[in-house]
């Protein structure tokens, strides 16, 4: 009989972000290709003849979940804290916003990312974000606690 076994579906999206108050370059209004790898563990399905025999959990299905969850409310997207002064002009101009509430980092990115996903009912191992192709962060579920990871909050967010 199979163990448990690791399946990976990898999404890419584009975003705008602004670091407020950091010490560097991200302070400005600047952009990403972000690289999101969602893997997800647990033993291949035995039922004989069914559709998804032999899978964790079939890749359609990931990307049907994750498109809708995630990487549709964020790409060609601004995600904001809150405390951006560029916000309410992109807001008032109909630009797409994603209000997340948090500070945009990799590392609270893909906390969210994992929490959401989590959530969703999927068997999620790990979600890993990377922010440039140097430069990732990396959350395992099994590290979120249950009521979702603490950020530093700003304002509303329209993240639920
Ligand atoms: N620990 C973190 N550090 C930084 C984050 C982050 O989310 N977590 N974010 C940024 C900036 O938003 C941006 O991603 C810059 O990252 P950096 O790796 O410095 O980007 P470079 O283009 O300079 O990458 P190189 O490959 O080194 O040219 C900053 N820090
Ligand atoms: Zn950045």
């Amino acid at each position: 009989m199979l163990g448990d076994v690791s399946v990976c579906k990898i999404f890419t999206f584009d975003s705008a972000h602004q670091l407020v108050g950091h010490k560097g370059k991200c302070s400005n209004l600047h952009g990403h290709t972000y690289k999101l790898e969602v893997v997800l563990k647990g033993k291949p399905s035995t039922e004989a003849g069914h559709s998804d025999e032999g899978f964790v959990v079939d890749f359609s299905d990931i990307k049907a979940i994750v498109q809708q969850s995630l990487v549709d409310r964020l790409d060609h997207a601004f995600l904001a804290m809150g405390n951006e002064p560029v916000l309410e002009a992109l807001q008032n101009s109909g630009s797409k916003v994603a209000l997340l509430g948090f500070r945009t980092t990799a590392e609270n990115m893909s906390a969210y990312m994992a929490y959401q996903l989590k959530q969703a009912s999927l068997p999620l191992y790990s979600v890993k974000l990377w922010e440039t192709p140097t430069s990732w962060a990396e959350v395992m579920a099994a590290d979120i606690p249950e009521d979702g990871p603490a950020y530093r909050l700003h304002g509303g967010c329209d993240c639920e």
